[in-house]
């Protein structure tokens, strides 16, 4: 699936967001290596900080279904520039997705940012660091 494929159905899953304390949806898809393509939206909540961001949701939906190999991730929200996934997101793609992954950042305009998985997290806490 190409770039503006994947982001198309991070369209399509924002379309899904259950926002209505922000207003603010938000869609991602996650493209496993063998093409599976799991779609996430945002999910508020009355308590406000049990909200799930639409990065997470694809990603746990994925690993839910037994899927843990990814090949790209696309984001794609209302914003000016392309958005910016949050600090816990990054950490959790950090964790589940390959150091070199693709990342595409997008909004409604048209506009994308494409960076890795390491770009996006510099210097991750990680599961080497455990030291176990
Ligand atoms: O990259 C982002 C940034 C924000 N949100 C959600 C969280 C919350 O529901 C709303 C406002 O922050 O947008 C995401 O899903 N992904
Ligand atoms: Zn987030």
């Amino acid at each position: 699936m190409n770039t503006q494929q994947l982001l198309e159905e991070a369209k399509v899953a924002r379309e899904m967001a259950y926002a209505p304390y922000s207003k603010f949806k938000v869609g991602a898809a996650i493209e496993t290596v063998d093409g599976k393509i799991y779609k996430g939206c945002n999910i508020e909540n009355a308590a406000y900080s049990m909200c799930n961001c639409a990065e997470r949701t694809a990603l746990f939906k994925a690993i839910s279904e037994g899927d843990q190999e990814f090949k790209a991730l696309a984001v794609v929200a209302d914003t000016n520039r392309p958005v910016p996934p949050c600090g816990a997101c990054r950490q959790v793609i950090a964790e589940l997705c390959p150091i070199d992954m693709k990342v595409i950042l997008s909004n409604l305009k048209g506009d994308i940012q494409e960076l890795t998985v390491e770009e996006l997290l510099p210097g991750a806490f990680s599961p080497e660091d455990l030291n176990e």
